[in-house]
């Protein structure tokens, strides 16, 4: 049975001299894999960050299935080679919740856990800042996914990546999407990544929006019939 996990209902965003999303609503099922594609400026960035409760958007509304937890992974930022975390430690950010400067034995396992899944456990204590971009990202997707997130959102996450990063990054989110049930949205400029992982996907443009499902575009220039 479906459970839809987000809701966007008639959403419109007036900047001025600008208006984004055109009435846009669309569900959002859990374990779906949505791509958000369009030209840049269309509001993509502006999505994210209302999905995020960042923005309050003019009209329209965006409603979560009550207890969902939301994962976020930034596009690349990068770290200062002197930043003094060890991965294991950047990962770790997202679970003290600030309350307690050490882990509950449950936080250590949940680590432990989530730097075996990414891949992260050989590297664990070499500073985040002296990691190479590939794993930088690894590290702010464990960091995103350590405290079991329903939702992850990526806001092109592999755009300083590599073809072979940025296959490990994805497959790793496909891995979760998988066996984990993780529900995920990914914004992206990146054709190859919206097919070989999304199976819907939502495309922007300045006046309308389509929603679909990525089986049926055989082809880059497909989408701009849509
Ligand atoms: N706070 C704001 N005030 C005024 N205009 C804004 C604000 N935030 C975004 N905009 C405008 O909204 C439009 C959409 O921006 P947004 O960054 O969401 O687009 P995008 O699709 O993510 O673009 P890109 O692909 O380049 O990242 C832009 O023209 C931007 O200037």
């Amino acid at each position: 049975m479906t459970e839809t996990l987000v809701q966007v209902q008639k959403l419109a965003m007036d900047f001025p001299g600008q208006k984004l999303f055109n009435n846009l609503s669309f569900d959002v099922d859990r374990r779906d894999f949505l791509s958000i594609i369009g030209e840049n400026g269309v509001g993509k960035t502006t999505l994210i960050r209302a999905l995020l409760n960042q923005v309050k958007p003019t009209s329209g509304s965006i409603k979560f299935r009550k207890g969902t937890k939301v994962g976020y992974v930034p596009q690349f930022r990068n770290i200062e080679r002197d930043y003094p975390l060890s991965i294991r430690d950047f990962v770790a950010l997202n679970l003290q919740n600030g309350k307690m400067p050490w882990l509950s034995k449950m936080e250590r396992t949940q680590l432990d856990e989530i730097l075996e899944e990414t891949d992260l456990v050989d590297i664990q204590n070499t500073r985040i800042g002296r990691a190479s971009g590939g794993q930088k990202q690894k590290a702010y997707l464990a960091q995103a996914l350590v405290d079991n997130p329903d939702l992850l959102i990526l806001d092109e996450s592999t755009a300083s990546l590599d073809t072979v990063r940025k296959y490990e990054l994805f497959n790793l989110v496909q891995h979760f999407n998988q066996q984990h049930d993780l529900t995920v949205i990914s914004v992206t400029h990146d054709f190859d990544l919206m097919q070989r992982y999304s199976n819907r996907y939502l495309m922007l443009k300045e006046d309308h929006y389509a929603l679909g499902e990525v089986a049926d575009i055989k082809n880059e220039e497909d989408l701009l019939d849509v």
